[in-house]
C-alpha cells in the first residue's frame, strides 16, 4: 500500500475506501483504515514477538528473592515482507538518527529501540531490483538469470518490470517490449547480482547498514519471521541450528537443482514461490550478512519463527495490543510477597505453632506415675 500510494495515490485511497465500506458493515468496532508507516511496522513486529515470547513480564517479587535470576532480555525483530523489510532491536548505544529511534515504557521498564524499514527491500521488490540492475545492455529478448533454477522460464515485459516505483527511475525505452527469463541456477552469480542492489559506499553516520542508513551494533538475540521463515522453512533450516556456512551450502545445493526435478518433488507448492526460493535464499543471506552485518559468530543468535505459542509472528498482533492498551506502561501494583512465598510462610508458621504448643503441653504435663501416687 505504501508503494501504491507513491505510484497512484487515487487508487490507494480507493482501496482504503473499499476496506472501510466492507469493515463498517461487519460486527466489529471499526475505527478506521490507514496505511501504517514502515517504522510502525517494525515497532509492532518487535512488540508482537516479545509479547509472545513472554519477554516483557518481569515478576519483581521473584527477582527480589532470587539474586541469580536472569533478567529477561528482549529479542530483536527481523521482518521480511514482499515490498519492505524491517529490523528492530533494543540498543544501548546512542541512536544517531531520530527517524530510527523509538522509546517505550512497558510494565514499568524503559526500552530504547532502534528500528528501520527498507521500502523496496521486501523479497518481491528486491527480485525486481536485481533483475533491472543486471539487465543485459543488448536488445536480446532472452535474459539469463542465475537466481532461477536451470530449465525455469518466465515471460515478462518491460512495462511490467518497471511498473513499480522501486525501479521506475531506471526505466528505459530501449530493449525488447517482451522478454523471457531463463534460469541458469548459479548461487554465486546470483549472490553477486543481489549484492548490486546494496549500496555501502556512503554513510553520513558513525556506522551504517546500507544505503546510508544508520544502524548501531547488533545486540542480543533476533527472531526472524514472515518471508524469512517461509523461505528458511522450505529449505529445512528452521529446526536445526545450522552454521552460516551450512546454510549457504544448502541454498547453493537448491539453486543448482534442475527446475524439472524441483517441480516434480514439490507439486503442491505455488510455482511463484517454488521458482523463487533460490533467489530468496541468496537474498536473505545477502541482506543479513552484507546488509545488517550478521556473521559466522552471531548467526546462532537468529531464530526463524513461524508461529509462537500458536500465534503468527508479524506486526498485526502488536498493533492490536497497543490499540487496546493490553501492555500497560506501569507494572500493576504487586503484593509484597508472591503467592508461593506467602503459602510457604503460612505452612512454616503453622508447623512452628504446633511445635511450640506440643512442647508446652509436654513440659507442663505431670508424669503418669506421679498422677497415680507411685514413686
Ligand atoms: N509459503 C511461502 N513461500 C514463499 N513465499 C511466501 C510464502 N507465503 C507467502 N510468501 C511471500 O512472502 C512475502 C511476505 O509475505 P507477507 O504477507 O508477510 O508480506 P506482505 O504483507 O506482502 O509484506 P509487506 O509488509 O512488504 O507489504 C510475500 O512476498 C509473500 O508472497
Amino acid at each position: 500500500m505504501r508503494l501504491l500510494r507513491m505510484s497512484n495515490n487515487t487508487l490507494a485511497n480507493e482501496v482504503l475506501l473499499s476496506v472501510e465500506n466492507t469493515l463498517r458493515s461487519s460486527p466489529f468496532d471499526f475505527q478506521g483504515a490507514r496505511i501504517i508507516t514502515g517504522q510502525d511496522e517494525g515497532a509492532y513486529g518487535w512488540i508482537t514477538i516479545n509479547y509472545l515470547l513472554n519477554n516483557f513480564v518481569q515478576d519483581s517479587s521473584v527477582l527480589n528473592l532470587l539474586p541469580n535470576f536472569r533478567k529477561v532480555e528482549t529479542s530483536g525483530a527481523l521482518d521480511l515482507g514482499g515490498a519492505s523489510t524491517q529490523i528492530t532491536f533494543v540498543s544501548n548505544e546512542d541512536i544517531e538518527s531520530q527517524d530510527n529511534s523509538l522509546h517505550f515504557r512497558l510494565y514499568g521498564k524503559n526500552y530504547n529501540v532502534y528500528t528501520h524499514s527498507f521500502l523496496c527491500y521486501g523479497k518481491d521488490q528486491a527480485l525486481r531490483q536485481q533483475l533491472v540492475k543486471n539487465l543485459p545492455s543488448t536488445e536480446n529478448s532472452t535474459i539469463f538469470d542465475p537466481c532461477f533454477n536451470s530449465g525455469y522460464r518466465r515471460n515478462s515485459s518491460i512495462s511490467e518490470l518497471y511498473s513499480s516505483p522501486c525501479v521506475s527511475e531506471y526505466s528505459t525505452l530501449d530493449g525488447p517490449i517482451n522478454f523471457e527469463i531463463k534460469g541458469t541456477g548459479n548461487y554465486h552469480l546470483c549472490k553477486a547480482n543481489v549484492q548490486s542492489i546494496f549500496n555501502r559506499t556512503h554513510c553520513p553516520y558513525s556506522q551504517c547498514s546500507f544505503n546510508g542508513v544508520f544502524q548501531p551494533v547488533l545486540q542480543g538475540k533476533f527472531g526472524a519471521f514472515s518471508a524469512f521463515y517461509f523461505v528458511m522453512d522450505f529449505l529445512k533450516l528452521t529446526q536445526e541450528k545450522a552454521t552460516l556456512d551450512e546454510v549457504k551450502e544448502r541454498i547453493q545445493q537448491h539453486c543448482s537443482r534442475p527446475w524439472d526435478e524441483v517441480k516434480t518433488e514439490f507439486p503442491k507448492i505455488k510455482v511463484k514461490y517454488l521458482s523463487e526460493y533460490c533467489f530468496s535464499g541468496a537474498y536473505i543471506i545477502t541482506l543479513l550478512e552484507l546488509g545488517y552485518g550478521f556473521n559466522a559468530d552471531n548467526w546462532k543468535d537468529i531464530s526463524f519463527l513461524g508461529k509462537i505459542s500458536g500465534s503468527d509472528a508479524g506486526w498485526t498482533l502488536g498493533y492490536m495490543l497497543n490499540l487496546t492498551n493490553m501492555i500497560p506502561a506501569e507494572l500493576p501494583p504487586s503484593p509484597p510477597l508472591s503467592h508461593g512465598v506467602y503459602v510457604g510462610l503460612m505452612v512454616f508458621f503453622s508447623i512452628f505453632l504446633v511445635f511450640i504448643m506440643l512442647t508446652c503441653w509436654l513440659g507442663h504435663r505431670k508424669p503418669r506415675c506421679l498422677q497415680k501416687g507411685i514413686i
